[in-house]
């Protein structure tokens, strides 16, 4: 069978380089071109300790980038950037996949959401999948099982590596100004609030932080529940809920951030009760650049390709 080509832009950056990684592995996808202005011209194989060919970065513009024909183009920019290449790509029509990491499309009907353990269902066949924040999945994975018994909108307070803010400089991927620190940032109407909410159907009120460790992400929600109800009967709905999902584990402790970097699938636990039973508190963990992006988009990758779910991601 011949492979399929895929190509990634912005492939210097953060996602990009956990892409490569799952695409050196997979066994029916070929990485035809890495984007990137910065590495022009450089070896692939210089930069990435799991691919092994000849390839080179190159800088292609937009239109470079549709010329291209590839089965597969994955946008790994930072945000506001994504739309001259999906306009190109639109235009050159050959019936190119486009998934996109960026928040730049996840709130537009045309695109396919792409975080499948909630909404694979909804997948009508949608070349165009935006794919979900970091943040985003785990609040969501935290709440989904238990929307419909909510008395109040749910509270998350998350804390990120961070990788999570890209490679941009920042104060928020700055170790200095980070170091022995907890630094909040967006505390209302961060777009993942927004994100979160409109998907899940629920309004959400999230609080982000960025902490010192460079990958990996928790975040700890409150619920307030419509009635009384036993520890046991919550865990049964979220059990319930991802029993078949490979990428989803449900824990009875609470998990730890420490124990996900690197690791492709998410955790939820904890589920800690107030006395009367009316509160129940959730803790979710998950590699940022792993489920809460590259192995999120390989999943949706291999979805529209028709490929199992899992391919190339260790589950
Ligand atoms: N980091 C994370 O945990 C997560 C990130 N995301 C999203 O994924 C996307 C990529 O994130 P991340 O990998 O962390 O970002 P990085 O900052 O690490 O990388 C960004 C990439 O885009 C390229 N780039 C930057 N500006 C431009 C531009 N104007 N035109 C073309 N290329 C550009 C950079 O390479 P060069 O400058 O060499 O061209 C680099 O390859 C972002 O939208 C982010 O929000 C989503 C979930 C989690
Ligand atoms: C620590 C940090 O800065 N994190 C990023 C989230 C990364 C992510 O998932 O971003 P997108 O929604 O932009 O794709 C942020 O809060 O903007």
């Amino acid at each position: 069978m011949s492979k399929k080509t895929i190509g990634i832009v912005g492939a210097r950056g953060h996602t990009g380089a956990e892409l490569i990684r799952l695409i050196a592995n997979h066994p029916a996808l070929e990485l035809a071109f890495v984007s990137s202005r910065e590495l022009d011209g450089q070896r692939l194989a210089d930069h990435n300790d799991t691919y092994k060919g000849e390839l080179r970065f190159t800088n292609l513009d937009a239109e470079a980038v549709a010329a291209q024909g590839m089965d597969v183009v994955i946008l790994a920019l930072p945000n506001g950037k994504a739309a001259p290449y999906v306009e190109a790509i639109d235009k050159a029509d050959k019936g190119t996949v486009v998934v996109d990491l960026s928040a730049d499309y996840r709130f537009d009907e045309r695109w396919f959401y792409g975080l499948p353990e909630l909404y694979r269902e909804r997948w009508r066949g949608e070349k165009r999948i935006s794919n979900p924040g970091c943040y985003a999945t785990a609040v969501q994975l935290s709440i989904a099982p238990v929307k419909d018994l909510l008395a109040a909108p749910p509270v998350s307070f998350g804390v990120s590596g961070y990788s999570g803010a890209g490679t941009t400089p920042s104060d928020r991927n700055d170790p200095e100004k980070l170091r022995d620190n907890l630094m909040p940032y967006s505390l209302t109407g961060h777009m993942h609030e927004r994100e979160a909410s409109r998907h899940l159907g629920v309004p959400v009120e999230f609080m982000p932080h960025v902490a010192p460790h460079f990958r990996g992400l928790t975040v700890t929600t409150n619920l307030y529940l419509a009635r009384p109800m036993k520890r046991d009967e919550v865990v049964a709905r979220f059990r319930g809920a991802y029993e078949n999902e490979k990428l989803v584990r449900v824990l009875d402790d609470a998990p730890w951030v420490s124990r996900i970097a690197n690791k492709h699938h998410a955790e939820v636990g904890a589920f800690e009760m107030s006395a009367d039973g009316r509160r129940v508190v959730v803790v979710a963990t998950l590699d940022n650049l792993l489920k809460g992006a590259a192995t999120q988009a390989m999943q949706n990758v291999n979805r529209a390709l028709g490929f199992d779910e899992y391919t190339s991601i260790p589950v």
